[in-house]
Parts: structure tokens; C-alpha cells; sequence
């Protein structure tokens, strides 16, 4: 029977009017409405694309749009010079500088420099210390996005094998990360990992971030897996990702669609953690914000 598929667009409309509401309440008690600073640098047409759909689902939840778009060009102190400005600002709430940047530019250093409360992309090494030690701390957003797929689909994780194939900062090492927190035996894999396949087959749980279109085929997923699929690649009209999804889904139990998965979850998560962090900003926290430590 074919997998049930993961409708990531319609959860995240689920995450993004809970915002919404979340918003509203901040701001009819007094509260000041989150504002998101995006940073563009240069005119990479998919991030043109990204940090327009974060523009729009930040004012459609009641947010304040801050953007800031950088010519490709830019030398690494305006650079700089911009995010210390936005980091001195309180009506920013969150900063997310759009990844990737120019090559010329050293985006460690700009990282860096976004205070770890403003950091809604959770990319600081300040928020990925918290996350790797199971403190509360901003959480990156598509692993973030991919824990709220498998939660609103019940899949269990405590005990259960997860194999993550890719190392990245952006998804492969928090997505571990997450998973070990909620107790599952995590496995990462990557580009030098002997017999792919074989060690994929072992997953109850897989998660492929791999940029690789199609890397993953039936051959490596186990009878009834969860399969969770964070390519995207622009292929003749359309998009896919690193899961051949037609002939997977005739072996997993549940996977996610290119487009319609884990894309959209992304921004969803983006402005749950904008939110978050305004609300820690104006002293309306209630509990620790994303973390446990696991035992
Ligand atoms: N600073 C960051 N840079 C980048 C991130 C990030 O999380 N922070 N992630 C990616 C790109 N990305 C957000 O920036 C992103 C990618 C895809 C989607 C999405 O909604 N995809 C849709 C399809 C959209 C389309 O037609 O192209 C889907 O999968 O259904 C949202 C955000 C790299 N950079
Ligand atoms: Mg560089």
C-alpha cells in the first residue's frame, strides 16, 4: 500500500495561524508586535523567492517586516555594520541573515555577530552550543519544521532508530540533535559513509538532507519508515528532492512530498521562533523556550 504522505503545507498553516493568535495576544496586552529583520545579500533568484514568502507570512501574522536587502557586492564591514545595527535595535526582534551569502564574504563573522536572543534561525554557535547540550535555545527551522511533522503524525521516537543523511549546520547536525533529544538512536550519515543503503535500511525514521536529487530509492528504506525528504531541487518545471518519493512510497508508511513537505515548514518555524524571542525580549516568557535535557 502506498505511504500516507505528510502534508507540510497544511501543518504549517496550522503553526502559522497559532502564531498569528500568539501575536494578537501580545499585542492586546500591551505587548510590542515582533518585527523580523531579513537580510538579502546580493540576487540569488531562490533567495529572492525564500525572503519573499518570509516577508509575506511575517505580516500576514501580524509581524513587523524589517527587511534589508545588501547589493552582492557589499564589502564584509557594511555587512557587518548593518547586522550590529539590527542587533542595537528593539524594534527587531528576530534576525536572519539568508543563507547562502556571496562568497566573498566570511559568513561565520556575520553570524557572529546576531545576538543569540535575536537569533531565529538558531544558526549562531551560541544556540547550537544550547542545542547540543539539550539547553533551551532558538532551534534552526527546517529540523524544527521536521520534529513538528513527525509530532502532528504521532510517529514514535523514543528508542526508535533515525538515520539523518547530512552533516550540514543548517539541517544535518540539529536535526541529530532533535531526535537524540526526544531520544531516538540517531545515526548520521554523509558523503563518505560506507554502504549508504545498508545503514538507511536500519531506519524506522529517515531523514535525507542530502542535495542530492534522488539519492534515496526504495533499495534503502526499511518496510513501514517514516521518510522525511529536505531537498529541493528545480528540475525541468517542477521541483523534487533527494527521495525518488514514487517508488519510496511503495515501501515507507509516511513521506513527505517536494513541494509541500518540509519547505513550508520552514517559515512556519521561522515565525514561531520570531515570536518566542519577542516574547523572551518583553519579558513574557512562560517556561523554557525548545529543549529538554535528555537522560
Ligand atoms: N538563513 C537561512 N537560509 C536558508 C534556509 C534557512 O532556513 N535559513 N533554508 C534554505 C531555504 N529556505 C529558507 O530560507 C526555504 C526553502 C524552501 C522553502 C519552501 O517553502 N519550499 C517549497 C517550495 C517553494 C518553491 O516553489 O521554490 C516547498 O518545498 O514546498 C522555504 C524556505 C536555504 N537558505
Ligand atoms: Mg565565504
Amino acid at each position: 500500500m502506498p505511504a500516507e504522505l505528510i502534508n507540510g503545507t497544511a501543518i504549517a498553516r496550522q503553526v502559522r495561524e497559532d502564531v498569528a493568535r500568539g501575536v494578537a495576544e501580545l499585542v492586546a496586552t500591551g505587548g510590542a508586535a515582533p518585527g523580523l529583520a531579513t537580510v538579502l545579500i546580493g540576487d540569488d533568484p531562490a533567495s529572492e523567492v525564500y525572503v519573499r514568502n518570509k516577508r509575506r507570512a511575517c505580516t500576514a501574522a501580524g509581524m513587523i517586516d524589517q527587511h534589508r536587502h545588501l547589493p552582492g557586492d557589499v564589502d564584509q564591514a557594511t555587512a557587518a555594520a548593518l547586522i550590529d545595527q539590527l542587533a542595537a535595535d528593539p524594534a527587531v526582534s528576530g534576525i536572519l541573515l539568508q543563507l547562502p551569502t556571496p562568497a566573498h564574504l566570511d559568513v561565520e563573522v556575520l553570524l557572529a555577530r546576531i545576538p543569540a536572543d535575536k537569533d531565529v534561525d538558531g544558526l549562531t554557535v551560541a544556540n547550537a552550543g544550547l542545542l547540543a547540550q539539550g539547553r533551551p535555545g532558538l532551534r534552526p527551522c527546517t529540523p524544527s519544521g521536521v520534529m513538528a511533522l513527525l509530532d502532528q503524525h504521532d510517529v514514535p521516537l523514543q528508542g526508535a532508530e533515525a538515520v539523518v543523511v547530512g552533516r550540514s549546520v543548517l539541517v544535518g547536525k540539529p536535526m541529530a540533535h532533535l531526535l537524540l533529544e526526544r531520544h531516538a538512536t540517531v545515526t548520521t550519515c554523509h558523503s563518505r559513509t560506507r554502504d549508504l543503503a545498508e545503514v538507511c535500511r536500519r531506519a524506522d525514521v529517515l531523514v535525507v538532507a542530502a542535495g542530492i536529487p534522488g539519492l534515496i530509492g526504495p533499495e534503502a528504506v526499511k518496510p513501514a519508515a517514516t521518510v522525511i525528504d529536505v531537498g529541493i531541487h528545480r528540475s525541468g518545471n517542477g521541483l523534487r528532492g533527494d527521495v525518488d518519493t514514487a517508488a519510496v512510497a511503495e515501501v515507507a508508511s509516511r513521506i513527505t512530498p517536494v513541494p509541500g513537505g518540509v519547505g513550508p515548514m520552514t517559515i512556519a518555524l521561522l515565525l514561531a521562533n520570531t515570536l518566542t524571542a519577542a516574547r523572551r525580549q518583553q519579558g513574557r516568557a512562560d517556561g523554557p523556550i525548545n529543549g529538554t535535557t535528555a537522560s
